[in-house]
């Protein structure tokens, strides 16, 4: 249980947020299957991205961190050995499913378990179109949750049209369109962050993008590459709201990763009315990044929904505290995959919000807030989802009274420094 007293002052001050956990998995996954050492700078040490690390380590991979940096040792797919162990993702839904693709196709059996959160997630997001492609994947319910076992076979390629806007399934379809004789094309009904495909040319491979169609070929060896992880924008996407909503505040977010397909948080807070700056760094790498500038705004509340949903879908709790502080209503919309995140979302959001005085209520789909209203104080709960524990604890800095959050400690499973952040911007 955290105790965080309401602070009359703004947030003042320059941080650099952690490295983007999208990326920071995939560097360590592609790192594996690459031929040759890869290095990965400004890597992401929270709990999601660790169980990605031991994951790979039992999977035979070699994985060195020194002074900050990691060395992957890749060998190719083959480099990829048989697990004595049961390979354990923790909270990590982006582990799980990417990891899914890619041991579908070696030659030898794996089993794969996480936390209670990852037991109520769906799978057969992934395990479904992995069977059309001849994957043998055993699990709860048709293959649906955790436990989940796998033996690996010779998959072949589809053609697949994903039901749900989602870059965990695209990304695991694609590592097992890697391991294919032939041409995989995967089409998504809205885009979704491009990180894979990003780092699939990053490693010297090939693929095509045609609007919302990607097709690739199997069989392309993978160099090993040096990746600069960006800043993780759905990270500084806290301290931007912060800004916003907080009396006399200026933060100045720096080498915040500005991917395109990312940035809804940014079109959000720029049509609230927001007073936000962007710089993109001239030197991007395969990343573009920058500086992000928020200060204390007067805020409208807006419509969100459609496709700007898959590039600001982990924004979506803080944003909803955002809301809160905006006048007039916004209504967030086609947002029904909040359901299956590490808790219901919605419902999540919607209760702990109210307990704080906000007027707020739950759609099908998403949820209806009501501002501008005062936050007062009180006891709520994350759910064990790191992102219900930030947004809170950004709530509690504009509450009259007192806020007491239970499961506060899950932050560490994406911003390990998230409290030390807080207090940094927050003293004067
Ligand atoms: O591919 C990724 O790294 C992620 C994709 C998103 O999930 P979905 O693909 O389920 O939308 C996002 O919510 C998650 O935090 C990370
Ligand atoms: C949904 C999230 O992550 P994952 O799906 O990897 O658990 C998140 O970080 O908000």
């Amino acid at each position: 249980m955290i105790h965080l007293q309401s602070k009359k002052s703004g947030l003042n001050g320059t941080i650099d947020v952690p490295g983007d956990k999208s990326i920071s998995h995939r560097a360590i996954m592609f790192g594996a299957i690459a031929e040759g050492i890869t290095t990965v700078k400004n890597f992401l040490y929270g709990a999601d991205c660790k169980s990605t690390i031991e994951c790979f380590r039992k999977l035979g991979i070699k994985i060195e961190e020194q002074d900050g940096e990691i060395k992957i040792h890749g060998n190719g797919f083959d480099g990829l050995k048989e697990p004595v162990e049961i390979l354990d993702v923790g909270n990590s839904g982006t582990t799980t499913r990417l990891i899914i693709g890619l041991l579908a196709g070696r030659p030898f059996h794996s089993v794969i378990i996480g936390d209670d959160s990852i037991a109520k997630r769906p799978m057969n997001r992934v395990t479904d179109p992995l069977k059309q492609m001849g994957a043998t994947i055993h699990g709860r319910r048709g293959a649906n949750y955790t436990p989940l076992s796998i033996v690996g076979s010779t998959l072949h390629p589809i053609q697949y049209r994903l039901p749900v806007a989602s870059a965990q399934v695209k990304s695991c379809l694609l590592l097992a369109a890697l391991q294919t004789e032939g041409e995989t094309t995967i089409i998504e009904p809205a885009s979704t962050r491009d990180h894979t495909e990003r780092m699939i040319k990053q490693f010297g491979g090939n693929l095509t993008i045609n609007e919302n169609t990607i097709k690739i070929s199997g069989k392309q060896k993978l160099v090993a590459s040096d990746i600069q992880v960006p800043g993780d924008i759905s990270s500084a996407a806290f301290f931007m709201v912060a800004a916003a909503i907080v009396n006399e505040s200026k933060v100045i977010l720096e080498n915040v990763g500005l991917n395109p397909t990312r940035t809804g948080i940014i079109e959000v807070l720029q049509k609230m009315g927001a007073s936000i700056d962007v710089k993109e760094n001239t030197l991007s790498n395969f990343e573009p990044s920058g500086t992000v500038t928020v200060k204390t705004s007067n805020l409208q509340g807006i419509e969100i929904g459609g496709e700007l949903i898959p590039r600001l879908i982990d924004e979506l709790p803080i944003i909803a505290l955002l809301a809160t502080q905006a006048s007039g209503k916004t209504v967030i919309k086609n947002a029904e995959e909040l359901k299956v995140k590490e808790t219901n979302r919605i419902d999540a959001v919607v209760k702990e919000l109210s307990i704080l005085g906000a007027k707020i209520e739950a759609t099908e789909d998403g949820m209806i807030i009501y501002g501008k209203t005062p936050l007062k104080g009180g006891k709520v709960k994350s759910y064990g989802d790191h992102r219900i524990g930030m947004m809170l604890s950004i709530a509690a800095l504009i509450c009259e009274e007192d806020v007491y959050i239970e499961g506060a400690e899950a932050v560490s499973v994406s911003y390990p420094n998230f409290f030390e952040h807080l207090h940094y911007l927050t003293k004067k």
